[in-house]
């Protein structure tokens, strides 16, 4: 499966191209809207969530319900595109009302400068609307559809925050999934953890009074997952690897962690390998989870337990140094309108993105032009491996 998509975040509309779906997946825009709502919401987000109202239109590839096996593609309006229809329609415009337009301050920590060196745009506007999380609700579009193939499959996942600021949640790992899913949904910064629920609130409100932002940590747990996906044979097969890299290519993420991640560093190994155990109903299984459900690039049949770290947001109404690229001249960035926190927001979209690559892999690797096949295929791999 693969996936392609295209917008600007104040342009007519995202698009989402996914090709490779098994056929004969019920798939309805329901179970795509759910999810863009989730990503939009959570504590700390700006005005324009307030102008947005995502909701997807199906435009192929799906028929009475249900997947063809061709490319299906997937539109998610901007609403706020009918105020900039003249700074991001495509038609010509002359060349003073362009120049008088023109963004020529970049944001330190955003993609504005580097953007412009790169493809040698004199207006940053033509980087900072493609690089801009809007395109998360795109990505996230694609990751619904992941997830109605891993429902299918008994996979299912969520994610949480952990951390807002210096706001640490609990570990939560002992709640059911189906209590995870609905602590996470119910609360407004989408922790598992209710008493730090108003702390974090409180360093989102304190940080936006600042005039500042601030960053966090974001957990996904997936449970049913079969032991065996992904492989060691060859670097680019690595599932956790690839997981990783995907986690990092999130706006704004700067690392991502397996279990206990880094903590690993002060542990020595009997303090860190999950012994194996086995059981005649379940087969194999581990005494714990500490790697997080991966050894060796694959799946360990433990849950997957796998944290990403967001940096706080670029754009500051506290002004930060800089250089403007026309006068070379240096001034205090200052903006409209921001997020001064979007970790609650960013969790939806780790959690798609998780899926995405999980759903990948297991298309990968058993035969699935239909649903049913690959049920099957997943059905004799899990007997397989239990009496293994
Ligand atoms: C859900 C979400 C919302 C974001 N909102 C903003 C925002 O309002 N303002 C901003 O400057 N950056 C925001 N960001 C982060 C920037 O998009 C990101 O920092 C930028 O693209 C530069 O990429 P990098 O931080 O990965 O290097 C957001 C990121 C996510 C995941
Ligand atoms: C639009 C979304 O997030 C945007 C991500 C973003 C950025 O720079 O990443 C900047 C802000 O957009 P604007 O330019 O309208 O102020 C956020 O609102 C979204 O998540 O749907």
């Amino acid at each position: 499966m693969r996936y392609l998509t295209a917008g600007e975040s104040h342009g007519k509309q995202l698009t989402t191209i996914i090709e490779g779906i098994p056929s004969k997946l019920n798939l309805v825009k329901e179970d795509i809207n759910h999810s863009l709502i989730r990503r939009q919401g959570g504590y700390g987000r700006g005005r324009r969530m307030k102008i947005e109202k995502d909701l997807v239109e199906i435009m192929s590839g799906v028929r009475h319900g249900y997947t063809l096996g061709s490319p299906v593609s997937l539109v998610i309006t901007n609403d706020d595109f009918i105020h900039w229809t003249d700074i991001m329609g495509e038609v010509p415009i002359d060349e003073s009302a362009k120049v008088r337009r023109q963004i020529t301050k970049p944001r330190p920590g955003h993609a504005d400068l580097n953007g412009a060196l790169k493809y040698d745009h004199r207006d940053m506007r033509n980087v900072l609307e493609r690089s801009s999380a809007r395109e998360t609700a795109a990505r996230v579009a694609a990751g619904a559809v992941a997830k109605k193939i891993l429902k299918e499959v008994g996979i299912e996942i969520i994610g949480y925050v952990k951390q807002i600021y210096q706001v640490q949640a609990e570990d939560q790992h002992h709640l059911s999934m189906q209590d995870k899913i609905k602590r996470s949904n119910e609360s407004p910064v989408r922790s598992l953890d209710k008493k730090q629920e108003q702390s974090m609130m409180d360093a989102i409100d304190q940080a936006k009074k600042d005039g500042d932002s601030i960053g966090g940590v974001v957990e996904v747990y997936v449970e049913g997952v079969p032991a065996g996906l992904g492989s060691h044979v060859h670097f680019d097969r690595k599932l956790d690897s690839r997981i990783a890299g995907s986690v990092v290519s999130i706006n704004a993420f700067k690392g991502v962690e397996f279990g206990i991640g880094f903590e690993a560093a002060n542990k020595r190994g009997s303090e860190t390998h999950d012994e194996i155990a086995y059981d005649n109903e379940k087969g194999y299984y581990r005494l714990t989870n500490r790697l997080g459900g991966f050894e060796g690039g694959m799946t360990t049949g433990m849950p997957i337990v796998v944290k990403g770290v967001m940096k706080p947001i670029p754009t500051l109404y506290k002004p930060l140094n800089s250089v403007d690229i026309d006068t070379k001249e240096p001034f205090q960035a200052s903006i409209e309108r921001s997020d001064s926190c979007a970790v609650p927001a960013a969790s939806v979209v780790m959690e798609h993105i998780v899926a995405w690559e999980l759903a990948n892999a297991i298309l990968e690797q058993f035969t699935s032009d239909t649903i049913d096949q690959l049920k099957e295929e997943i059905e004799k791999h899990r007997e397989r491996i239990r009496q293994f």
